[in-house]
């Protein structure tokens, strides 16, 4: 499962819980502007916008699970079993590869219109990277500054879905996860008056009454609605680091702790990262698992003209400070 969002506080800040049961060796790899961007059937970019993101790259190729770039659109790939459908390679469409969608529309779009734009042509196939790493059975949110949207390619085609919430998940399709917040209007973060029958006093005898009801489960659609309530009544910080510590914060609402979701097998799916880029500065923050200080590489300080990648290796140990 995984949980991705957008926030505005300071800045814009865009980012996506990563939960699994194992790791693809991810890095956060930038793509300078003349890293030359194959694609299998589609044009190749030689120059193209910069991209920062959590990437395994595999012979030197960026398979981006998030990403922002330098114009700050930012998109997640989140699963999405049972109903993506990619399809065969067709003619007169764009035909993108699922493991390319992000550097194809990263790489030359500068907002969501221009995606929506792209995206009227765009026939996402079920071409392979390889016989290691087929097609994952993926959806998308696609953000800028301003909007965003769940693109979905499921057997009925592909469906671009206003995100009004800046908030997804997983399964179910987009539309459902939305029209579930209806079975949530009376959740406040105020104290809120007992309706429950005339004539009953009932005691308020805690703080957060109002969100009762709210789920606590780890299932897609409880993480949606949990992770929209936090996102949508988070206060608007005044600083970066208030900002992004708010943002890690929206996605702790709905984290994983390793135990509570059997995979079996003595494995447990739990928030391998936290991510949180500063759509504006090209700032990408994370935090493991393990590792619950904040790291952050900025995209800027490297040479976006160069042609080559650059990844980092995520710091995965804890780092506590000792304060006596
Ligand atoms: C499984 C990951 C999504 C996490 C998630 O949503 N889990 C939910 C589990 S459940 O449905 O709710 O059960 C996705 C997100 C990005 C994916 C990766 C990226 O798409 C990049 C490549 C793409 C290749 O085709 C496959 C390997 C891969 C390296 C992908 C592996 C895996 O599918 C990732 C890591």
């Amino acid at each position: 499962m995984c949980t991705a969002a957008t926030y505005t506080g300071k800045d814009h800040y865009f980012g996506r819980n990563l939960d699994l049961e194992l790791s693809y060796n991810e890095s956060v790899t930038v793509t300078p502007r003349k890293f030359p961007l194959k694609f299998r059937q589609v044009h190749d970019m030689n120059e193209h916008f910069a991209i920062i993101g959590m990437a395994t790259v595999v012979d030197d190729y960026p398979l981006y699970y998030d990403a922002t770039n330098e114009k700050g659109l930012s998109m997640a790939g989140l699963n999405f079993p049972g109903n993506a459908d990619y399809k065969e390679p067709a003619e007169d469409v764009d035909n993108v590869a699922s493991f390319e969608l992000i550097p194809w529309i990263l790489g030359q779009c500068e907002t969501v219109a221009d995606v929506r734009k792209l995206l009227a042509k765009i026939n996402i196939t079920n071409v392979e990277f390889s016989e290691q790493f087929p097609p994952s059975p993926l959806h998308w949110m696609i953000s800028d500054k301003n909007e965003s949207i769940t693109v979905e390619q499921t057997k009925a085609g592909l469906n671009v879905y206003d995100n009004p919430v800046g908030i997804m998940t997983n399964n179910p399709e987009f539309p459902f996860q939305m029209f579930t917040l209806n079975n949530y209007r009376r959740v406040s973060p105020k104290p809120v008056a007992s309706t429950f029958a005339d004539g009953l006093e009932l005691d308020e005898y805690t703080r957060g009454m109002g969100s009762m009801g709210l789920p606590g489960d780890l299932s897609s659609n409880s993480r949606f609605v949990k992770a929209t309530f936090t996102k949508l009544n988070a206060p608007k910080m005044a600083d970066e680091n208030t900002s992004v510590s708010q943002f890690f914060h929206i996605l702790g609402s709905v984290e994983q702790q390793k135990g509570c979701c059997d995979v079996g097998n003595g494995k447990f799916e739990f928030t391998i990262y936290s991510s949180c880029c500063n759509v504006d500065r090209g700032i990408y923050y994370y935090r493991t698992y393990d590792n619950s200080q904040i790291t952050a590489v900025d995209m800027h300080k490297e040479d976006l003209d160069s042609a080559a990648l650059k990844s980092y290796k995520l710091i995965e140990e804890q780092q506590i400070f000792a304060q006596n």
